[in-house]
């Protein structure tokens, strides 16, 4: 497997508020090499989701450097961003803000490849396919409205839809957050089935250690916008 890294150098982030100037993230340095799977844990407000959306680029930081495999990204822009899209992919707890729940299953699914890829219709149902049915995805449901499906059924599908592109990195925001027990088992499996299946690199931010462990060898603490401290996890605890 190619050697690919993620590195972020000085990190801050600082929002403007009606209450003035908000510091999410604090001088944040980290670097996640590929072949990690790594887990970012920490009380609501500490600074998760804002660390995953620039890790991402969705967010931009307000100061700080970030380097993909020793290129500067700080500042990417246009197509070399768009590439970057292709191999980083992020999935949120909320799936209605990537998934139109009017189109089927199949339309939300490959949206990824159709804007960042060439691949026609065929292809793309080629790859959609042989992703399903590694993660045990049952294919009937590729017609169905993606309002009819349930909680679980939909993340599944957001993970799908980000898997299309093959990424090196992705990054999971919350993704078993609500739902019930069995789902949240299925998520997990398929998110461990991912890891063993595509080599895939996870960034997976959650607020629950016993989730975090059991598909992640590497935990991180938040705390204020800091990352306050790390664990291992020895191989024997994970399932993957
Ligand atoms: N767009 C924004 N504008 C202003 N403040 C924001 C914005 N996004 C996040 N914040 C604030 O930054 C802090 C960190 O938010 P963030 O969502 O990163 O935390 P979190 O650890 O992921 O929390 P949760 O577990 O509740 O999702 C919070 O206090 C939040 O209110």
């Amino acid at each position: 497997m190619e050697y690919r890294e993620i590195l972020l150098q000085g990190i801050n982030k600082t929002y403007m508020t009606n209450k003035g100037e908000f510091h999410a993230l604090d001088n944040i340095d980290l670097k996640i090499r590929s072949g990690e799977s790594i887990s970012i844990l920490g009380e609501s407000g500490s600074g998760k989701s804002t660390l995953a959306k620039i890790i991402s680029k969705i967010e931009n930081p307000t100061s700080g450097k970030m380097f993909f495999d020793k290129e500067n990204i700080t500042n990417l822009k246009g197509k070399k961003l768009l590439n970057f899209r292709k191999d980083i992919q992020i999935v949120f707890q909320d799936t209605s803000g990537t998934l139109n729940p009017k189109l089927s299953v199949l339309r939300n699914m490959e949206e990824g490849l159709v804007n960042l890829t060439n691949y026609n219709k065929n292809e793309r149902k080629e790859i959609i396919l042989e992703l399903m049915k590694k993660l045990n995805m049952k294919e009937e449901i590729l017609n169905t409205p993606v309002r009819k499906l349930s909680g679980g059924e939909a993340r599944r599908v957001s993970l799908i839809r980000a898997l299309g592109t093959n990424p090196s990195f992705l990054v999971l925001d919350e993704i078993t957050s609500g739902l019930d027990l069995i789902s949240e088992d299925m998520v997990l499996d398929m998110i461990s089935d991912s890891i063993r299946a595509f080599n895939m690199t996870v960034i997976f931010v959650t607020h629950d250690e016993e989730s975090a462990k059991r598909i992640s060898n590497r935990l991180l603490y938040m705390d204020k916008g800091k990352i306050m401290y790390e664990k291992a996890i020895k191989a024997e605890r994970m399932i993957i």
